[in-house]
């Protein structure tokens, strides 16, 4: 699955009516001002109330545990099923994270960056490899298909065409952890809502390879989430917040 979507970055200026996005907080610097500031993931409006276990935190996690992934990948095995099937309360109540000190949105001044005129994030200090750089906060979203429904197009028309909207969870409809009668997919989508991470491009084009991965995660009160996480040789003062969105990102784009 491609987990970033196909909202173009263009069509954020649409000649919709103009809408006052609900901040968290005051954005940080360089912040656009159509899309919402977040320093806490939201649930969307019709995020279904029986899959809200699957993001809750193990009563036994002993430590926010992060593991490594391809945009492209499932994520459906990075989250373990004993931690899954022990979360028992349905209250989503994630901690806040304020925007990190140690990153800085810029925009794209280079005419050869193929994201010229857009904006990037930049690492206002050096960044040490295997460090967390910025969790990845956006509206968490499900899109549940049933069986025989597969060819039909039904996905959340709201992230379809999302450039921003990462995969967090897939579930067969077998799978034991799956509450629904149908393959659902969580994920989290920075399209209107956001924090920093969103800014986070590609690598292609830019460097010779990333510098950064997203990784999924959890949040200080165990929630689950996607995070970017600094990769072998770290990140130098200055230097692009580069990851790569993956093979099926950029493929579903040529098609
Ligand atoms: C998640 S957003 C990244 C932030 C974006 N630059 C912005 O200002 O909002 C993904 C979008 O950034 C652009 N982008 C990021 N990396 C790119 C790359 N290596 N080559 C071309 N476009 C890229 C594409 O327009 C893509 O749809």
């Amino acid at each position: 699955m491609a987990c970033l979507g196909r909202r173009s970055v263009a069509a954020d200026a649409e000649d919709a009516p103009r809408v006052e996005p609900r901040h968290d907080a005051p954005p940080p610097p360089g912040w656009p001002e159509d899309v919402a500031f977040l320093t806490r993931p939201r649930l969307g409006p019709a995020f279904p109330p029986a899959l809200i276990p699957l993001l809750l935190p193990q009563p036994t996690a002993q430590s926010p545990t992060s593991s490594p992934l391809s945009l492209s990948s499932s994520l459906s095995s990075s989250a373990s099923s004993s931690t899954l099937l022990s979360a028992s309360s349905t209250r989503f109540a994630p901690r806040a994270t304020p925007h990190p000190a140690i990153v800085a949105i810029k925009r794209v001044t280079t005419p050869s960056h193929p994201a010229y005129g857009q904006r990037c994030l930049v690492a206002r200090r050096r960044i040490a490899q295997g460090e967390m750089v910025i969790p990845y906060l956006g509206i968490i979203h499900a899109d549940v298909v049933s069986e025989g429904e597969e060819e039909k197009s039904n996905k959340d028309p709201a992230h379809a065409e999302s450039d921003y909207d990462l995969s967090l969870l897939r579930l067969s409809a077998s799978d034991i952890r799956n509450p629904l009668p149908g393959h659902v997919s969580i994920g989290v989508d920075a399209a209107q809502a956001g924090n920093a991470a969103r800014f986070v491009n590609d690598y292609r084009g830019v460097a010779s390879k990333p510098n950064a991965e997203f990784r999924v995660g959890r949040g200080e009160a165990g929630e689950l989430r996607m995070e970017v996480w600094a990769l072998k040789g770290g990140i130098a003062k200055g230097d692009e917040v580069l990851v790569s969105y993956g093979k099926g990102w950029w493929g579903a784009r040529r098609q």
